[in-house]
């Protein structure tokens, strides 16, 4: 995979679902998106249930044979197979998940993950063809955002995702996300760069238009199978 040279047309939406819905809930929400969801070309809508439920919705959306849809796992090890208990390496996900979330702010400051292991989590979601959605918390980041320029990674995402936003629920103010995006854009300049925090179907289309952004990120809007038709819809245009 070589490096990408311009930033793509695809828009994409992605759904993190963060720890919540049972199986039950989970298959009964992508029931109710598929009836609603309206495909578009060049709109890649991207869910991320938790890990457990990956491979029977992969299996429900086989079925379901909705063009532009994509799983993607919330978290992957930064690790290959091998004598690490408790995780999921990324080759594991082939069959099931397109994509990878890595970095999540709530990864970072929970998990107390490093902007190491978000680097090395992406190299094994590389190797093993997932591919990955880093997300940097701050628009001035440097430390998470350099080390990515030594990827060799085509078909990398970057979350812009602020950690007041989501903690305090309000959207960052768009002035500030359009600078976020721009100075991102500076040191990685052919990545599509999606905003994520406090979204909303009221808010999407306002944040879609942002200049130079490419997508949203959507944590408790996905929740609602309605919500995130709408929010798609918003960023289709
Ligand atoms: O964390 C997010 C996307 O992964 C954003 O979450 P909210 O949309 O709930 O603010």
């Amino acid at each position: 995979m070589g490096k990408a040279t311009t930033v793509s047309s695809k828009r994409f939406i992605v759904g993190n679902w963060k720890c919540s819905k049972n199986l039950d809930q989970a298959q009964a929400w992508l029931t109710s998106f598929a009836q609603d969801f309206r495909p578009q070309p060049e709109l890649q809508v991207i869910i991320a249930p938790p890990t457990i439920w990956l491979v029977p919705l992969a299996r429900q959306l086989q079925d379901l044979s909705l063009a532009g849809v994509h799983l993607a796992a919330q978290d992957v090890s930064p690790f290959p197979r091998g004598s690490y208990t408790g995780a999921i390496a990324a080759d594991m996900l082939t069959g099931s998940a397109d994509y990878a979330i890595i970095g999540h702010g709530e990864r970072r400051r929970y998990f107390r993950e490093t902007s190491q292991d978000a680097v090395n989590k992406v190299s094994e979601a590389v190797d093993a063809g997932i591919k990955p959605i880093i997300c940097v918390d701050t628009a001035s980041a440097m430390s998470q955002l350099v080390p990515l320029g030594d990827l060799d990674c085509e078909q990398l995402v970057i979350a812009y995702c602020p950690v007041e936003a989501m903690s305090y629920r309000e959207a960052e103010k768009k002035e500030t996300v359009e600078e976020a995006v721009r100075f991102i854009g500076q040191i990685h300049p052919a990545r599509p760069i999606i905003y994520g925090g406090a979204i909303t179907p009221d808010n999407a289309r306002d944040y879609a238009a942002i200049p130079g952004l490419s997508g949203l990120f959507v944590g408790q809007a996905s929740l609602d199978a309605a919500a995130f038709v709408a929010i798609c819809a918003a960023v289709a245009g």
